[in-house]
């Protein structure tokens, strides 16, 4: 598939209070199908602030996004819920994993909420997931029992359950050594290869970040290039 898949249109975001902040200030861009893009910059400079209102998580001051032609602006919290829960996957720094459930069930949790197959086969799609991202062995391991790599490697599938058009990333690097690291990129560049899915990361390593088709650099909440 080609074509715009998601666009944000004069988006700035300002935290409302006696002394306005602005997170994000009049950010045009266009990720096309299949794109796997990188969003950098110094700390501060908005690019998480920039992940969530792409990832529909958050709203935008003035501006609006466009998923799949659609302008989102209109959507209510429930339809904005609904519409990620299809369309998007999340990962970030931390796995936010339910520590009492297995690798297994964490992944099932977002299948169970949008029921949309049977039960045998949503664990069947969970544990081939799993599968393909290593983890064979540790379907039934809970967190505590695995390594950080691994955890965060059940977090991508966790992400992928309800396969997602785009998976939104934000410092999915951050904890893990550079082996692992770069694990979870040749994942990304997997998905986007060979399941034509996209991909939005943020991430402040050079090393990662160049193996990405492109780089949105953020400065001061604003796109420089
Ligand atoms: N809820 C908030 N209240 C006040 N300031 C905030 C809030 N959220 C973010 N900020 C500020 O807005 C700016 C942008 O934050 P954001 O987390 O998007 O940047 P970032 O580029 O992702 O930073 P980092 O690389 O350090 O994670 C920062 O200066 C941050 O301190």
């Amino acid at each position: 598939m080609s074509g715009v898949l998601l666009e944000a249109r004069g988006v700035t975001r300002v935290l409302p209070g006696p002394v306005p902040v602005t997170l994000v200030a009049d950010v045009d861009l266009r990720i096309e199908h299949g794109e796997f893009v990188a969003i950098t910059g110094p700390s501060g400079s908005g690019k998480s602030s920039l992940l969530y209102l792409l990832g529909l998580l958050d709203v935008p001051s003035r501006g609006a996004i466009y998923l799949e032609g659609r302008d989102t602006s209109a959507l209510n919290r429930t339809e904005l819920a609904a519409l990620r829960l299809r369309k998007l996957g999340f990962v970030f720094q931390f796995h936010f994993l339910l520590p009492e459930f297995s690798a297994l069930e964490n992944v099932l949790i977002p299948m169970r909420k949008l029921a949309a197959q049977p039960e045998r086969d949503m664990r069947a799609r969970a544990a081939r997931l799993l599968e393909e991202l290593g983890l064979g062995a540790e379907l039934h391991k809970k967190p505590e029992q695995l390594s950080g790599g691994q955890r965060q490697r059940v977090a991508i599938a966790r992400a992928l359950a309800n396969d997602p058009l785009l998976i939104l990333a934000d410092e999915p690097t951050g904890n893990l050594d550079s082996k692992n690291g770069q694990i979870v990129f040749d994942i990304f560049q997997r998905l986007v290869r060979d399941n034509g899915q996209t991909v939005i990361t943020v991430t402040h390593d050079p090393q990662l970040s160049q193996q990405t088709q492109r780089q949105i650099r953020l400065v001061d909440g604003r796109v420089v290039e």
